[in-house]
């Protein structure tokens, strides 16, 4: 653990003494922002001297200088807040000085980022200043080793991703040797881009997988579904998350199968059907996944980038897969699964930062118990937003940012333009392209080079085309001359379905009071507006075909709070579900560690059939039952989850008329999980009894991307099911 270097004392010990009255002053300002009244007991003694000290560390060995604001920040991090910075307001360093604050107290830090790019760079760059302190610091991606990832878990503070993080403490969780676990007992996570990652990311489970059989594709169904129409043979609501056949569409399908798709007793076709009409109706590739090297890769939708060894549950993933004509890939079990929530209450101190935390604090309240503290900026912004352009319809509105785009291009002012998914991006270059302009073209598809391209935004007649949140973290510093010409200019081709994603990007231009401007152009006929507000009728544009009546701009304003509305319930949904999941998990873990660091599984067998103990060679039986043990309690907890997300499925049928599905879905669960005990145990005994049996583990492991209720809600379904019934009553 960190010590107080030497270099430490020599800033405190100078002759005449530091004057450590400015510091006090930060350690107040910040103790003012951070909810007077109600500040939590200072998690360090000395913060002016270690303001002092670390102000110092930064200059001296990455040549930074901290503003006060930087050091507001870290104070606000070391009291356990997040703390909301404005973009290129350095929160690397303000991160890197916190991270060192506890360091500095004997605690283990976990510095979650978004990505291998970001976990790797922050590292390395505030290496020498961690180094000064005598700080040790680690950083693990997607590509590290087992033995890589010890050493950095070993180091005082380790940089990672949250997946990377995620999935290695569910691995841990699977070792049979105490001495494989390679991450020791969490104590800090210091989370940078809190809110992509405690709330978009949150919705979704990671899940660890081992790799079974090969995936049952299904061609002729992906065939059959192409031929289908929406609106005839087909529906999609309103949210584009469910899509179900109607009666004609059911018809046309029996027909053409010669079967009984709602026939009880064969629920396989329709079951097929489903996933395949899912994969092609709701699935857009270009959009939700891409296609390399003959396979599909998905995009994570909050950061749009390629999510590496994700995938959908198995019968989508195949769908997918038949879809797009790929040979099918290997079939997963769930091993373990954890959410983001359930990850992060494995750390006694949390605290985060970010550009956007005060839209989302409601959620980082109620799901972790945080608090936000706004940090004024060094200097203050004047970028200059402009009001949305809004159009009737999205060929209207591209032609109308073509033509800015080729005014504003014309006086060599840079251009960022943020599009919404990877497919808009392309599309959005050739019309660019054809104008004669040369946009640089940046998404999921190669990010590997975002880091450079995004970095030449800011220079002179830069046209830079780029999906959401590609590149971010990123400086974007304004070529010669730029200043003048008005710095860059941001441009989103539609607003997100967050207003958190609209700020971020438009955060892209006005860094440290540089000069910038950002705009939004939409139409009435977006996604958004059509998905989450589709009985509401847009305002005619006025002769010129610009949208100008109130009501347009108000249409998309309540748009994208219906979609976030829409997001939180979907947040909140998957925490009822999974929170008794994780209370099971936390016990059957404290059972696990258990067995794996005692002699109690031996004792236990022992006890059971002491003649078989004795006659069991005594200098290996004590292994032998701990390893018969542990492989009971994980065969049985896979089971268990296979359970759990088979009841989680139909539980609105059982649930009808009498409890609520989750109060219904608890109860199930909670008697499953007694069963579960007693199972472990007549399991351990049964292998005892017959030791020549093989303890096979699947080993392949991959993760993956699991979507909230990918076959319909729970209203969807019990109307299908209700249209089923009128049809065939
Ligand atoms: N005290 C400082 N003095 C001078 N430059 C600084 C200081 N702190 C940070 N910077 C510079 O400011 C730039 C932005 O820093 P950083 O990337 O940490 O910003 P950020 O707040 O994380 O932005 P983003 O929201 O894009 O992640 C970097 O180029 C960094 O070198």
């Amino acid at each position: 653990m960190a010590s107080f270097s030497r270099f430490f004392r020599n800033i405190l010990d100078r002759p005449g003494g530091l004057n450590l009255t400015p510091f006090r002053k930060i350690v107040e300002a910040a103790d003012k922002l951070s909810y007077p009244g109600e500040l939590p007991e200072p998690k360090m003694d000395n913060l002016a001297e270690f303001c002092a000290v670390a102000r110092e560390a930064a200059d001296r060995t990455l040549g930074l200088r901290p503003y006060d604001v930087q050091l507001i920040g870290t104070l606000a991090l070391l009291h356990g807040h997040v703390a909301e910075m404005a973009t290129g307001e350095g929160k690397t360093l303000s991160g890197a000085m916190a991270a060192a604050g506890y360091a500095l107290q004997g605690k283990r830090v976990h510095v979650i980022s978004v990505n291998d790019y970001l976990a790797q760079r922050d590292a390395e760059w505030m290496g020498p200043f961690y180094e000064a302190l005598g700080v040790t610091v680690g950083w693990i991606g997607q590509n590290s080793t087992p033995e890589e990832r010890r050493e950095a878990y070993d180091r005082d503070v380790c940089y990672g991703p949250v997946s990377e993080i995620g999935f290695d403490v569910l691995r841990d969780r699977m070792r049979t040797g105490a001495g494989d676990i390679i991450m020791p007992a969490p104590e800090v996570a210091l989370v940078d881009e809190a809110d992509s990652v405690l709330v978009d990311e949150a919705r979704v489970p990671l899940v660890l997988a081992g790799a079974a059989d090969a995936g049952d594709a299904v061609p002729e169904m992906a065939e059959l579904v192409r031929t289908l129409v929406r609106g005839y043979h087909y529906e999609i609501d309103e949210q584009a998350r469910n899509v179900f056949l109607t009666p004609k569409g059911a018809d046309s399908v029996e027909s053409i199968l010669g079967v009984e798709l709602y026939d009880e007793n064969e629920p396989g076709t329709l079951i097929e059907l489903n996933l395949a009409l899912h994969a092609h109706a709701l699935l857009t590739r270009d959009v939700d996944y891409i296609v390399r090297d003959g396979k599909v890769q998905l995009i994570n939708p909050s950061r749009g980038r390629v999510a590496l060894l994700q995938r959908w549950p198995d019968g989508l993933q195949a769908a997918v897969e038949a879809k797009e004509a790929l040979s099918p890939t290997e079939k997963g079990e769930i091993l373990d699964q954890i959410t983001v929530q359930g990850l992060i209450k494995r750390y006694p101190q949390v605290c985060g930062m970010t550009g956007t935390a005060v839209a989302v604090s409601e959620q980082l309240g109620e799901f972790y118990g945080l608090k936000v503290a706004v940090i004024p900026p060094n200097t203050p912004c004047v970028r200059v937003d402009e009001p949305d352009r809004l159009y009737p319809t999205e060929p209207d509105r591209d032609a109308a940012l073509v033509e800015e785009i080729q005014a504003v291009h014309a006086t060599g002012r840079p251009i960022l333009i943020g599009t919404l998914d990877v497919a808009a991006s392309e599309n959005l270059a050739k019309l660019l392209q054809r104008r004669g302009m040369e946009p640089v073209v940046l998404n999921a598809k190669n990010d590997a080079e975002e880091a450079s391209i995004i970095a030449r935004a800011g220079e002179r007649d830069a046209i830079t085309v780029s999906t959401q949140m590609a590149g971010r973290g990123t400086d974007i510093r304004l070529g010669e001359g730029v200043a003048e010409l008005g710095g860059l200019y941001v441009i989103g081709s539609g607003r997100h379905v967050s207003s958190r994603l609209d700020d971020q990007l438009r955060g892209r231009a006005g860094r440290q009071g540089d000069p910038g401007g950002s705009v939004f152009f939409a139409s009435m006929r977006d996604d958004l507006v059509t998905q989450y507000v589709p009985d509401e009728r847009p305002p005619a544009a006025d002769p010129d075909g610009v949208v100008r009546h109130r009501r347009g701009a108000y249409l998309i304003g309540h748009a994208q709070r219906v979609a976030e509305g829409v997001n939180l319930e979907i947040h909140r949904n998957t925490w009822r579900y999974t929170r008794l999941l994780e209370r099971q998990r936390e016990l059957i873990l404290e059972w696990r560690d258990k067995v794996l660091h005692s002699e109690s599984a031996a004792g236990a067998l022992a006890a059971a059939d002491p003649e078989r103990w004795d006659a069991l060679d005594e200098e290996t039986r004590d292994e032998t039952a701990r390893q018969i043990v542990l492989h009971a309690i994980d065969t049985c907890w896979t089971e268990h989850l296979a359970f759990l997300s088979d009841l989680r499925e139909g539980i609105h049928l059982r649930a009808l008329g009498r409890m609520s599905p989750v109060d219904e879905f608890q109860r199930e669960a909670v008697a499953e999980y007694k069963t579960l005990l007693a199972e472990v145990e007549r399991r351990s005994l049964e292998s005892f009894e017959a030791p020549a049996r093989d303890l096979k583990r699947p080993t392949a492991t991959w993760t993956y991307m699991v979507q909230e209720n990918p076959f319909g809600t729970e209203l969807d379904r019990l109307l299908k099911r209700v249209t089923s019934a009128l049809r065939h009553g």
